[in-house]
């Protein structure tokens, strides 16, 4: 059985580099207690390839990735291109670009209600619990790589949407796929009123479906569909959808999971796989020590399950799980008592590798008596 994998880091910018400093502090653990080893490089993206190269996706850094057997990132994206409409070059070109060019068609972002954390849920504690649903987001096509024209004027623009066959069946297989292991019931999110692209979903997916006659199939527009995320999110096991809805949903539905600092995501392909947090870089929290480790480290836990290593997948989940029932989360879950970013870290770390004893000790933390983190 291979045991030595070679992962490409992209930290990116504003707080990827520290949650996923993070994220690389739980797979060293895995790595200690189930006998692993990790090899590292790590690879610029994003604004900061932008400003020592030029170019938000450099071509070593497109190689490593290639070769790698995963791909962790943080998140990228700066104020002063987000503040810059007519930038011409961006950071988010970057992430796009090794999107397509690695194929990673399919994004996988699974959205659970963690019992420890529903008390502080602006949502009602029963349309929440026992949420469990997993959005799949199409990931290389749609509007987001449609034809984009600026009029010379600068007065009109244009950003086209196309979808084709083959792209919404690729994407409808493993949704299929993914509904047999769970709960058995794929809900199509469209806006097959109004949309071309969307009414291509609806007829592409409805004669695919048959070939699942075990799973139940049932569609949403995707405005309805935003709303019965906050009402009745309950009722969603498999979301699929395309690129530009799925990313609007996923965001919302992260108000289910208690914070956006906890979702995580996978991004896979026929070769290649990424495994990063559903945020963004979070630029008002840069160098701060505050923001949320915990989408990066469970987006480790995915790379894992990715890699074959369910061990070590569950042994973060469970350091993840402990971290949420002791309340040592950062201050988006909790700003009445909270923990830095680094110091999650260590204790998911710590917890992994040597569970029993971090128990007792992060017991007392837990009952504020002790500086162990
Ligand atoms: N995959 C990516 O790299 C990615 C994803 C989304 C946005 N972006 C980029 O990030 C930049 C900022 O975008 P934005 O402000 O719209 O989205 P964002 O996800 O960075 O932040 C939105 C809000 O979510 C919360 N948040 C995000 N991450 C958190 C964490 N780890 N812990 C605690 N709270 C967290 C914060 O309240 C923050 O204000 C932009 O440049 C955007 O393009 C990148
Ligand atoms: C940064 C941006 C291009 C990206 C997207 O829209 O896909 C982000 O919002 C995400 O969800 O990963
Ligand atoms: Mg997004």
């Amino acid at each position: 059985m291979k045991t030595k994998f070679n992962i490409t880091v992209i930290p990116g910018d504003g707080i990827g580099p520290e949650v996923t400093k993070q994220a690389q502090k739980a797979l060293e653990a895995v790595g200690d207690v189930y006998g692993y080893t990790f090899l590292y490089k790590e690879a610029l993206m994003g604004a900061c390839a932008i400003d020592e190269t030029g170019n938000p996706l450099p071509d070593e850094t497109l190689e490593l990735c290639k070769e790698s057997d995963a791909i962790l990132f943080g998140a990228i994206g700066d104020p002063k291109y987000d503040n810059d409409p007519s930038a011409k070059v961006r950071p988010e070109q970057g992430l796009l670009k090794l999107r397509k060019e690695l194929g990673l068609f399919c994004n996988i972002r699974p959205v659970k209600a963690y019992d420890t954390l529903i008390k502080n849920s602006p949502l009602k504690e029963e349309i929440i619990s026992g949420t469990d649903t997993v959005i799949y987001r199409e990931l290389t096509g749609g509007i987001y790589f449609g034809i984009k024209e600026l009029s010379d004027d600068g007065k009109q623009a244009f950003d086209g949407c196309s979808y084709s066959v083959e792209e919404i069946e690729r994407m409808a297989h493993l949704a299929f796929k993914a509904a047999r292991s769970r709960k058995k019931k794929v809900t199509l999110v469209d806006k097959a009123n109004v949309l071309e692209t969307s009414r291509l979903w609806r007829k592409t997916v409805t004669e695919l479906a048959k070939e699942y006659p075990d799973v139940e199939l049932d569609f949403l527009f995707v405005d309805n569909a935003a709303m019965q995320l906050i009402l009745n999110p309950k009722q969603f096991d498999v979301i699929l959808t395309g690129n530009l809805f799925g990313d609007i949903i996923s965001d919302e539905a992260s108000v289910i999971g208690g914070s956006i600092g906890l979702l995580a995501s996978a991004s896979v392909g026929s070769e290649n796989a990424l495994f990063e947090p559903i945020h963004g870089s979070f630029p008002q929290a840069k160098g701060k020590d505050i923001a949320n480790p915990l989408a990066s480290v469970l987006s480790a836990a995915m790379l894992l399950d990715h890699l074959g290593l369910q061990d070590g997948a569950r042994a973060i989940e469970a350091a993840v799980q402990k971290s949420l029932e002791l309340g040592i989360t950062t201050e988006d879950i909790n700003s009445e008592r909270s923990f830095s970013t680094s110091k999650v870290g260590d204790f998911i770390s710590d917890y992994i590798q040597n569970q029993e004893d971090s128990n007792l000790n992060f017991q007392n933390i837990h009952m504020g008596q002790s500086t162990i983190i």
